[in-house]
């Protein structure tokens, strides 16, 4: 007999492992991979096969499997391989990693109705009773749910009745298993018969409508029976020739493709490679033809010619038959890429991205999985597709903090493609031009192998980049957000019809809001942060999204001296129409791009030349190509460098250097303005120099003497709990045990408890711990010991954005 080391799709913390089923005699096909339906604790529960084995028999009470999901494996070996190191690696379950490669995080909706148990003796119950009652309901109509007998029965505890009645056998429990994406299949005719002129004319003479069907299916193997409708045939001809077994009715799989609009021109200039792209991809060509495991990272400045480096490297990765996953950080803001995919792979390609319905998910699982496309190119999600044969990864701007989850399990997309590529052997290229100090630490370490990319392409000039102080026009009584300096930009821009890209990373109008009488600030009364005014006079929380009314008058002392503090994108557009009133100006962030596909319609309008200004968050900084833009500015560079944050100088130094890398791509070099309180600092002045080297050497020695990543790994446990006391006392007692573990150990280091960020939410409080882990799998081993993996009451999260 065969059993199956079944995990049940449940992410609950206590039963993470595998239990043992038997596989069935009429299911003995299924093996590792394949999902599949069990008994667990009485219920049917979706779960997947480990692994399979032969016994001879067994005295364990083993329940059999009941159902099979799929006509197939759904998970191949290498993702189960790569999916049982990332549960380790992020001390989660197996569930939970599982899930993250099923659209919509089962593929199955299971429900449960209750039937009659003919055979069961069930007459002793009296009229009236809920017993009596459910049964006559149950013959009456079949089978009922729980929530039908609940209505029946309203005054009746009608839960406790079914259990009883369960136990005694006397009803039964059905389940129903339904697949929870909605396939969609047309209908086709095929010739059964071989078609050929004289057989046309002569055995079907006189039945024209007839003669044209077999016409349409002389040369195919099928033809839809949409196409045949719109030729103004009816189904009687094919009905008839159904009958005489001519033609067949087949269904085909329709598979969704919401991208598919965004169709663009084929016939793209032929590329002459540049020295420097050419020999990168002589280097790493024979390390995808060797289909062993490799990992590099594409250091190229902004407009170096990144994007045709992978095009090529993909070219390789496709004539070996092997598929090739592509990661941007924001698909919408990131079109550039799937533009130039598109017009070298067309049809060979899947975008995977946020706005697709579970359907449409399953859809591009489907196609990807049986390699009737074979790129793949997404955002982070686009990592968990279910290849059978990958060969190349390719991770655009690595550093984008867009790549990290930040909800469990809380994973990088860096190492979930690390485990994939060493699980499929394939090549990892990571690539930037702000390289994540992690990453670009590791290839100083020989780690990772590193290609520089030092120039743009065509020997074009890096714009040149100044700093605005704007303690100096304070002074000069410039109150505005924009400088004087800044003005004269703008102008000069829009008079010689250029463009230009304005970045402000805050949205909103106003970033808060304080009664000038008594400094309360308004705050979200979830999670205690300042809420944002926006300009449809709302006040927002940007952490949870509440919205409230602005109030008149001071919630806390009632007086009516309310004042708006600070400055957002809102505020920038309504500043640049008054000041510039002749500049075509559109505006890029959240609150304009909520609409499918807006944040795209907005780009495409700007790089046709539609508008003079795009201003925005830090989504105007990511990789757009737009050649007409000559000038850049920043607004609040350094605002990010007074976080307390250990990445807060790495943050400002690419958000300068990735939006003055947007201006000066095409024939006319680039101006940027950096406008900022604290010129400086190292991080804006290397920045403004473009100097990736001189940062990191500089920001490296920092990290070092501070014992911050990449020296080590920091891992943030946030303690949740009802009261105050008790969560910081149980972040305390784990201190202790922490110190106790590793006494004497410099290179194991904790810092906390302190109340997080947000100290309370939806009424729980919150403490946080950070471990600084020189030796990782020790600090692994000491939280299994400590049970956290099992812990609900503790967040875990591994190489945390923020702390
Ligand atoms: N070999 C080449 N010959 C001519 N033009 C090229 C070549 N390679 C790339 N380009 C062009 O150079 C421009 C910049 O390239 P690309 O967008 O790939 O830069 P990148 O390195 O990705 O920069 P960023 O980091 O700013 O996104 C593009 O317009 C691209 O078409
Ligand atoms: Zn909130």
């Amino acid at each position: 007999m065969y059993i199956a080391d079944v995990y049940v799709n449940l992410p609950v913390k206590s039963i993470a492992q595998a239990y043992s089923y038997i596989i069935p005699e009429d299911k003995l096909f299924l093996d590792a991979g394949w999902r599949v339906v069990v008994p667990f604790h009485g219920r049917a529960t979706e779960g997947f096969i480990l692994n399979k084995y032969e016994v001879e028999s067994t005295d364990r009470p083993l329940k059999k499997i009941t159902d099979v999901l799929d006509d197939e494996a759904w998970f191949p070996a290498e993702i189960i391989k790569a999916a049982s190191k990332l549960a380790t690696f992020y001390l989660c379950s197996l569930a939970e990693i599982m899930r993250l490669f099923m659209p919509g995080k089962s593929g199955a909706k299971i429900s449960c109705v209750y039937e009659v148990n003919e055979e069961a003796d069930s007459g002793c119950y009296s009229d009236g009773t809920a017993e009596k009652k459910i049964l006559d309901f149950l013959h009456e109509y079949g089978n009922a749910s729980k929530n039908k007998l609940k209505k029946l029965l309203p005054d009746a505890p009608v839960e406790s009745v079914i259990e009883k009645m369960c136990r005694r056998d006397e009803i039964r429990r059905i389940y129903n298993v339904a697949k929870k994406s909605k396939e969609r299949f047309e209908k086709y005719i095929c010739p059964q018969i071989e078609i050929t002129d004289t057989l046309i004319q002569e055995k079907f003479k006189g039945k024209p409508a007839q003669q044209k069907i077999l016409r349409l299916l002389k040369d195919c193997d099928s033809v839809s029976l949409k196409y045949i409708k719109d030729q103004g045939i009816s189904s009687v001809p094919l009905k008839a020739l159904a009958e005489m077994n001519c033609i067949k009715y087949i269904e085909k799989r329709i598979l969704r493709d919401s991208y598919q609009d965004f169709e663009c021109e084929k016939n793209v200039k032929k590329i002459k490679l540049t020295d420097t792209q050419g020999k990168i991809i002589d280097s790493i060509r024979p390390h995808i033809d060797s289909k062993q495991y490799f990992m590099a990272l594409l250091h190229g400045v902004t407009g170096s010619g990144k994007t045709q480096v992978y095009v090529e490297l993909t070219k390789l990765a496709r004539m070996q038959g092997r598929q090739v996953i592509v990661l941007v950080p924001e698909i919408a803001l990131t079109g550039q890429i799937v533009k130039v995919f598109k017009q070298n792979f067309s049809e060979d390609i899947v975008v995977i991205h946020s706005q697709l319905s579970v359907s449409e998910r399953n859809d591009s699982f489907y196609r990807f999985r049986h390699g009737q496309a074979n790129i793949a190119i997404g955002a982070r999600s686009a990592l968990f597709l279910t290849p059978e044969n990958l060969g190349l990864i390719i991770i655009d701007e690595e550093q984008d903090p867009s790549y990290k989850q930040d909800e469990a399990p809380r994973y990088h997309a860096r190492v979930v493609a690390e485990m994939l590529a060493k699980a499929y052997n394939c090549t990892l290229i990571l690539g930037s031009a702000t390289p994540s100090l992690e990453s670009y630490y590791q290839t100083q370490l020989g780690k990772i192998e590193c290609f520089e990319m030092p120039e743009r392409v065509g020997n074009r000039p890096m714009p040149k980049v100044y700093p605005v102080d704007m303690r100096m026009e304070l002074k000069r009584g410039n109150r505005k957000i924009l400088s004087n300096d800044m003005m004269r930009l703008i102008r000069e821009t829009i008079q010689q019809g250029q463009q230009m890209i304005l970045m402000l990373n805050r949205r909103g109008f106003s970033t808060f809001i304080m009664c000038r009488e008594c400094g309360h600030v308004i705050k979200c009364p979830d999670c205690g942060l300042p809420m944002v005014y926006h300009k449809a006079n709302t006040l927002m929380c940007h952490h949870c999204d509440t919205h409230l009314h602005p109030p008149s008058i001071c919630p806390q002392c009632g007086s009516t001296y309310i004042r708006y503090f600070g400055s957002g994108t809102e505020k920038l557009e309504a500043e640049l129409k008054e000041l510039v009133p002749e500049a075509r100006v559109v505006r890029l962030d959240r609150d304009t791009t909520q609409r499918k596909f807006s944040q795209t319609e907005i780009l495409s309008a700007f790089s046709e030349g539609k508008y003079d200004i795009l201003l925005g968050t830090q989504m105007v900084a990511k990789g757009h190509d737009v050649p007409n833009v000559t000038a850049s500015g920043i607004l609040s560079a350094d605002a990010a460098l007074n976080l307390p944050d250990f990445r807060a100088a790495e943050r400002c130094f690419m958000l300068i250097a990735q939006t003055a890398g947007r201006s000066g791509r095409g024939e006319i070099p680039g101006k940027v303005l950096v406008q900022c309180y604290n010129p400086e600092h190292y991080a804006v002045q290397y920045a403004c120099e473009q100097n990736y080297h001189a940062f990191f050497e500089h920001e490296i020695e920092i990290r070092k003497a501070l014992y911050y990543p990449p020296f080590c790994r920091l891992i943030k446990l946030t303690f949740v709990g009802d009261t105050e006391d008790e969560t910081r006392k149980r972040a305390e007692s784990l201190k202790d045990k922490f110190v106790s573990y590793f006494s004497g150990r410099a290179e194991q280091q904790i810092i906390g408890p302190a109340p997080d960020t947000i100290p309370v939410f939806r009424g729980r409080y919150r403490y946080n711990l950070v471990i600084k882990a020189g030796k990782y799998l020790d600090t692994l081993q000491f939280m299994r010991e400590n049970n956290l993996h099992e812990d609900t009451n503790v967040l875990i999260d591994i190489d945390p954005i923020n702390i």
